[in-house]
C-alpha cells in the first residue's frame, strides 16, 4: 500500500448540549451548564456551592443547534476525505439520554432532523454522481454487546466475531458482513436494517437507550491512473460510531440483563478513557487499545491515520452534574490526541483485480438489462405498434436490483459474493 504521510493534527472535539427535558423540569432539576457558542466555552456550575468549571473546545453547540449545521460543520469534511482515500471517524459519546443517537441517526420522519449517518449516505452518492470515476461502496454494521462484536446485518447475528491484527499491522474483524451498495437509498436500507436489529432497552433515563456500541462502516474505493501510468485504488473507510452510555447503575436502578449490559458498557468506556489518557500523557509508554474490542477497532481513529471528530454530548440537568463532569474531562483530554491522516493508495495487483472484477459485474448486469430491454422493445413494438416506455422499464429493473440486494432484514444474505472474510477497520 502506498501511503502519502501527512503531518499530524489533533482530533476535533465537539460538545453538543441538550436542554432540560419536561421530566427534568417536573423533577425540579436546574440548569447546571451554560454554553457560549461564540467563545466555544462550556461552564459547568456546581449549584450547591456556587463554583464553576470552564472548558473550551473547537466547537460547542447549545440546544438550538440544527442537525444540518452539526453535519455541515463537522462531518461533511470527513466524508469528503473518505471519498478522497482517507479514513474518517465520527464518534458519538456522552452521558445518558444526552442525544448521542439523535446526532448520529436523528429522526426518519422529518428530513430536517436526519442525523449524521443518513446525511453522510446521501452526500457520498451526490458526490459520486458528480465524478467521472467509478466507485465501489460497501457497508458493514456491527455492534459490541456485552464485550462481543457481532454483525447487525446478514445471518448469524449472534456469532461473536474475532478481531485480529494482520502481519502488516491492520486490525480486521473476521466474518464481518459486508454489502455492496449502488445508491444512497440502498446504503440507508442497510443502516436501517442494522438499527432494527440493534439492542435498545428502556432505562429510567431513556425509553430508547442504546445497550451496545454500534459501528457502521462505509468503505469507498475508486480507481485512477497514476503519473506512472499504473492503476491505483484510493480507499477510505468511514466509521460512524454511536457509543452506549456510561451508566451510574445506582441511578438508573437497572437489574438483571440491563445491569450486565451496563457493567460491560462501563468497562469498555473506562478503557476508552484510559486510551485517551495514555495518548495524551507524556509519561505513558503503552496505549491499552487491546483491553477492549471497542478501542481495538478504534485504534486507527484515536492516535492513528484517521480524520476523527469526537462528539461529546451532555445535558444541562443539575442531576447529571457528576456524569457531565466526567464526560467534559474526557473530552478536554481528547483535544490533545494527535492523528496523522494518511492517504491510502493501493497498487497491489490483488486489490486492483478485486476492484475491477466487482465493476465488471456491473457491466454484466447492465448488458443483460440492455438485452432484455431490446427484446422487450422489439416485442412490444410488434405487438402494439408503439415505442416501448424505456424510462419506466429502467426504473422497474433498478428497483428490483435494489430490493434483491438489500433484503437484509429478512435474514436473507445479500451480495454474498461481495462478502470478504474480513475487512480492515484499523491501520497501524
Ligand atoms: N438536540 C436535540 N434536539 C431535540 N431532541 C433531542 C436532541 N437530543 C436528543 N433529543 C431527544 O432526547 C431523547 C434522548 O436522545 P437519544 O436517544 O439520542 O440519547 P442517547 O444519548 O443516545 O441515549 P442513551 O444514552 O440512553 O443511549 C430522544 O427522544 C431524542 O429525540
Amino acid at each position: 500500500m502506498l501511503k502519502a504521510k501527512q503531518s499530524s493534527e489533533p482530533i476535533k472535539v465537539v460538545i453538543r448540549c441538550k436542554g432540560l427535558t419536561q421530566r427534568d423540569i417536573e423533577s425540579k432539576a436546574r440548569e447546571a451548564v451554560t454554553v457560549d457558542q461564540s467563545s466555544c466555552e462550556v461552564s459547568l456550575h456546581d449549584l450547591a456551592n456556587g463554583k464553576c468549571k470552564k472548558f473550551t473546545f473547537e466547537q460547542v453547540y447549545d440546544e438550538d443547534s440544527s442537525q444540518k449545521q452539526v453535519f455541515d460543520e463537522n462531518a461533511a469534511d470527513i466524508v469528503q476525505g473518505v471519498l478522497g482515500g482517507y479514513n474518517g471517524t465520527v464518534i458519538s459519546y456522552g452521558t445518558c439520554a444526552s442525544g448521542k443517537s439523535f446526532t448520529m441517526n436523528g429522526s426518519q420522519e422529518d428530513e430536517e432532523l436526519e442525523g449524521i449517518v443518513p446525511r453522510a449516505c446521501k452526500v457520498i452518492f451526490e458526490k459520486i454522481e458528480q465524478q467521472e470515476k467509478k466507485y465501489l461502496v460497501k457497508a458493514s454494521f456491527v455492534h459490541i454487546y456485552q464485550g462481543e462484536t457481532r454483525n447487525l446485518i446478514g445471518k448469524n447475528k449472534n456469532k461473536s466475531l474475532k478481531i485480529f491484527e494482520t502481519s502488516d499491522g491492520q486490525i480486521q474483524v473476521k466474518d464481518i458482513k459486508t454489502v455492496r451498495v449502488r445508491d444512497a437509498e440502498s446504503l440507508l436500507k442497510v443502516y436501517r436494517a442494522g438499527l432494527r436489529n440493534s439492542y435498545v432497552g428502556s432505562t429510567r433515563m431513556n425509553a430508547c437507550s442504546t445497550r451496545s456500541h454500534m459501528l457502521f462502516f462505509i468503505t469507498i474505493e475508486s480507481e485512477e491512473i497514476g503519473e506512472d501510468d499504473k492503476p491505483y485504488i484510493r480507499k477510505g473507510v468511514l466509521k460512524l460510531v454511536d457509543l452506549a452510555p456510561a451508566e451510574r447503575t445506582r441511578k438508573t436502578c437497572c437489574t438483571g440483563e440491563r445491569l450486565k449490559e451496563a457493567n460491560s458498557v462501563n468497562s469498555s468506556l473506562s478503557v476508552f478513557g484510559q486510551v485517551v489518557s495514555a495518548l495524551t500523557s507524556k509519561r505513558s509508554t503503552y496505549i491499552p487499545y487491546r483491553s477492549s474490542s471497542l478501542t481495538t477497532i478504534l485504534r486507527d481513529s484515536l492516535g492513528g491515520t484517521s480524520k476523527t471528530v469526537l462528539f461529546t454530548h451532555i445535558t444541562k440537568s443539575s442531576y447529571s452534574y457528576d456524569e457531565v463532569l466526567i464526560a467534559l474531562k474526557l473530552a478536554n483530554r481528547a483535544k490533545f490526541i494527535k492523528n496523522k491522516p494518511t492517504l491510502s493508495l493501493l497498487s497491489d495487483s490483488e486489490s486492483i483485480l478485486e476492484f475491477q472484477s466487482e465493476l465488471s459485474k456491473d457491466e454484466l448486469v447492465e448488458n443483460q438489462e440492455e438485452q432484455k430491454m431490446h427484446s422487450f422493445d422489439v416485442q412490444s413494438s410488434i405487438a402494439q405498434d408503439e415505442p416501448a416506455d424505456h424510462d419506466s422499464m429502467v426504473i422497474e429493473q433498478e428497483q428490483k436490483l435494489a430490493d434483491e440486494d438489500l433484503s437484509v432484514n429478512d435474514e436473507k444474505d445479500i451480495g454474498e459474493q461481495d462478502t470478504p472474510d474480513a475487512i480492515t477497520v484499523s491501520q497501524q
